[in-house]
């Protein structure tokens, strides 16, 4: 049994289901991805929920500006010492300018997800 009023529960609803719509990108990324040279994400498990087929709104991490939106293309699990020079040139950086982002975002986490993704708007 909920002690929270209905309205509430489809306030927190709401914005549960709206986080889980919505990606964020750290602003020096931004350029790339509106370019299409930057056409994949790495993440760990926390944010791996994301449908395939769905479109999600994207934002600044830093300041939650609203930049565009991606529809999914595919989430597939990849070991951290998997990532190679594909996946660099994905994200539009060398190999070890990609394994360096990653350690700093995600220190010593070896199970990530691989989230392809297109721009529509
Ligand atoms: C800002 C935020 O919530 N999380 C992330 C996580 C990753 N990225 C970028 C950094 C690299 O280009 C790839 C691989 O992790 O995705 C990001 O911008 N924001």
């Amino acid at each position: 049994m909920c002690c929270l009023s209905i309205e509430c529960q489809i306030f927190i609803k709401k914005i549960i289901m709206k986080t889980l719509k919505d990606m964020t990108f750290f602003e020096r990324f931004e350029a790339d991805i509106l370019c299409g040279k930057k056409v994949i994400t790495i993440r760990d498990e926390s944010e791996s929920h994301y449908q395939v087929g769905s479109v999600v709104d994207v934002s600044t991490f830093e300041t939650g500006r609203y930049f565009c939106q991606l529809r999914i293309l595919s989430v597939e699990p990849i070991a951290f010492s998997s990532l190679d020079e594909d996946h660099a040139k994905q994200e539009n950086m060398t190999l070890p300018e990609l394994k360096s982002v990653i350690q700093n975002i995600y220190p010593g986490i070896e199970r990530l997800f691989v989230i392809t993704y297109e721009r529509l708007a």
